[in-house]
């Protein structure tokens, strides 16, 4: 039986490492007969620019009867002006996650040994660091209502958003992620702001009453500003970490620089029965979209998170994580991972050389 794909390339650098990674997902697909259907279809500023709106029906009902999806990144300065809030590409994401009940976002952050010298901190901070951020992906200050802007007395205008999870909400992503505990090292850190926030002090209750389900699992709890100066001081001392929408948003970029950049870090978001969406962490990078500059590392490993959690081909992942090792044995880099010595390619190049890692 036929597995359905679908591809969302969306803006800026993403219609560029998309491209990488599907040539991937074509190869493997005819290599180990994976009976994969890969379709295109609009997200983001693209969707605005065809269909005046940034996810159109057809999007998500292609979504919707996916087993899979692959996304670039949306955004860019072209649509950072609308007035209309709802005519933004990243509502366009954002509306993906939340109706397809998106809700457990994993994001991995892996140093190939390779890199090393590419982070920005010393090697022995960042060698051998393999961690673990689950981010609650459908709720939080990101959806609660109400929010908008408002004209208080006098004309002064004020901006709100709510932050608010229910006790349901916080033990489904909490399950998550002591389940990936469970199958790691077994610490789980829950990160959150209960010195100040209330809806952060239900966190971390519920976080408390759920680790007696786990007693395997080591339960420890961390305030978020404090959580951002460790993942850079002693980012080891991680296993998985577990938080909300805005937080696990931000801890994420910052765990990102410890693998070398934030092009190397994949994600994968979850529904309740495994379903998922798989894209790169980073954005539509404007800065560098159009010159074939951009790493695409993190949309092909998003490729083979995909084909471990929702197609079930374990082995294909297995194979395209290590193609992607050997190109970096290769000392193959682009610019954003490249260092003395090493050899830079571009986009295209970089997937030329993961094709030939996975035909060798
Ligand atoms: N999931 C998503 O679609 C997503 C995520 C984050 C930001 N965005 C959107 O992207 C746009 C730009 O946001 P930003 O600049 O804050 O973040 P960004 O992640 O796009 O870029 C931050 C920096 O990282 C670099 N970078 C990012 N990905 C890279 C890659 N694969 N290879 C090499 N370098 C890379 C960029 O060149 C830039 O210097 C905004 O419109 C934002 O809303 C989208
Ligand atoms: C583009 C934006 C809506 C998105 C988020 O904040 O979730 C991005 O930053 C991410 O990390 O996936
Ligand atoms: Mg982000």
């Amino acid at each position: 039986m036929s597995k359905n794909v679908l591809i969302l390339p969306g803006d800026g650098i993403g219609p560029e490492i998309v491209a990488q990674a599907r040539r991937v997902l074509e190869l493997v697909n005819a290599q180990d007969n994976l009976g994969l259907e890969l379709t295109e279809a609009l997200v983001g500023g693209a969707a605005i620019d065809a269909d005046g709106v940034p996810l159109p029906q057809a999007t998500l009902d292609a979504a919707n009867a996916a087993d899979a999806i692959l996304l670039g990144a949306v955004g860019g300065p072209e649509w950072d002006t609308n007035p209309d809030f709802q005519i933004r590409p990243e509502k366009g994401l954002l509306g993906i996650r939340s109706n397809l009940g998106l809700f457990g976002n994993l994001r991995p952050a892996i140093l190939y040994p390779q890199l090393a010298h590419a982070s920005t901190l010393k090697p022995e901070v960042v060698s051998g660091l393999d961690i673990l951020i689950v981010r609650e992906l459908t709720g939080g200050i990101y959806f609660g209502q109400p929010r908008g802007v408002r004209e208080k007395e006098g004309g002064i205008r004020e901006g709100y958003n709510t932050y608010v999870y229910d006790e349901n909400e916080i033990r489904r992503i909490g399950r998550v992620a002591f389940e990936a505990a469970r199958a790691r090292d077994k610490r789980l850190c829950s990160v959150d702001k209960a010195n100040v926030l209330e809806v952060t002090v239900l966190w971390r209750e519920i976080m408390e009453e759920l680790s007696k389900e786990y007693p395997d699992v080591e339960l420890s709890h961390m305030y978020v500003d404090n959580a951002a100066m460790q993942l850079v001081r002693a980012p080891k001392q991680f296993d998985v970490m577990v938080t909300g929408n805005m937080f696990g948003d931000i801890l994420s970029d910052a765990a990102a620089m410890l693998t070398g950049s934030i092009g190397m870090l994949p994600s994968a978001s979850l529904d309740v029965n495994g379903k998922g969406m798989y894209e790169p962490c980073h954005g539509s990078a404007p800065d560098i979209a159009g010159q074939n500059l951009a790493n695409p590392l993190a949309t092909i490993m998003s490729a083979g998170m995909m084909l471990r959690y929702s197609l079930n081909e374990g082995a294909t992942a297995d194979r395209i994580e290590a193609a992607v090792s050997a190109v970096l044995d290769q000392n193959l880099r682009t610019g954003d991972i490249w260092s003395e010595g090493m050899q830079k390619v571009s986009t295209s190049e970089m997937g030329d050389a993961v094709i030939a890692a996975l035909q060798a």
